[in-house]
């Protein structure tokens, strides 16, 4: 579980210091894919990136399974963040080693050896349907293959949290069909909690069964993703939601979350 408690991030703008995240409050349980939606500029990324701490927090705390992971720094982080994957709108793939090469580098780093390597990573090109392309250079491949690519190498550690960036933003919509589903098949089947952010009413209908919306670095609302998107309680959500078409049936959801 994870618990955000009265969190604040600024940054310095030309001399001036801009307040990004401004009291943020949320709990993730376990289990959850967790959405984070809102406009451009709300600081979405700033809070996942706060979540594994490639933002440090300027206030406030982050507790992980009990442990506030602002505090960490060193050793203690570095193992703190093989058990939280991340993938990004861009894969962020090392574009002169192979698709195995990509997968085993946080194996490698870690230092796993040769054998174990080489066994989890042909389990994972094999979990996420890449095996032919082993030997491949990302350049060779489609952007869903290359977020495949991106998926094994965050699971490579066999994380309990994966964090993912507008991981489908740059994907056609079949494709973006295919990278959700695989996310929740490992939530389902490996009961990894997932935290994402998008602007995809889609990715959250099928997958989110909670959500949260931020704007102007304030949470407005959190909560079931149903109730969160056909019940706002603020007029920002509600706007929000009916310029994207965030409205979803019941019955979809239902469908796809159950
Ligand atoms: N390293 C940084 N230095 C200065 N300002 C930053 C930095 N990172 C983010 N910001 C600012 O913080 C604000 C929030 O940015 P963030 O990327 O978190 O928003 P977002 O909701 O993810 O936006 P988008 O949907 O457009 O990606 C923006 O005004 C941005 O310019």
């Amino acid at each position: 579980m994870i618990m955000i408690k009265g969190l604040y991030k600024s940054f310095e703008n030309e001399g001036q210091e801009v307040e990004v995240l401004k009291n943020v409050n949320l709990t993730i349980e376990d289990g959850d894919i967790f959405g984070i939606i809102g406009p451009s500029g709300a600081g979405k990324s700033t809070l996942i990136r706060c979540f594994n701490l490639l933002e440090k927090p300027n206030k406030g705390e982050i507790i992980v399974d009990g442990v506030n992971i602002t505090k960490l720094n060193g050793k203690k982080l570095r193992d703190f963040r093989k058990n939280m994957g991340m993938i990004f709108q861009h894969f962020n793939l090392l574009q002169n080693s192979t698709v195995y090469k990509n997968i085993a580098f946080p194996l490698e780093i870690s230092g796993y050896s040769k054998d174990f390597i080489e066994q989890r990573v042909l389990e994972l090109l094999d979990m996420v349907n890449l095996k032919d392309k082993k030997d491949a250079y990302p350049s060779m491949l489609s952007g869903g293959q290359k977020q495949r690519v991106a998926i094994a190498r965050a699971l490579a550690l066999n994380p309990k949290y994966i964090l993912s960036d507008e991981a489908t933003s740059a994907l056609d919509p079949l494709t973006t069909r295919s990278i959700s589903d695989l996310l929740k098949f490992f939530n389902k089947k490996y009961g990894i909690t997932i935290i994402l952010i998008t602007h995809e009413m889609d990715v959250v209908k099928e997958i989110c069964n909670k959500v949260a919306f931020i704007n102007n670095g304030r949470i407005i609302e959190w909560g079931n993703t149903y109730d969160l998107l056909n019940f706002p309680k603020s007029i920002e959500i509600k706007q929000f939601v009916n310029e994207n078409n965030f409205k979803i049936d019941k019955e979809e959801l239902f469908k796809n979350v159950s």
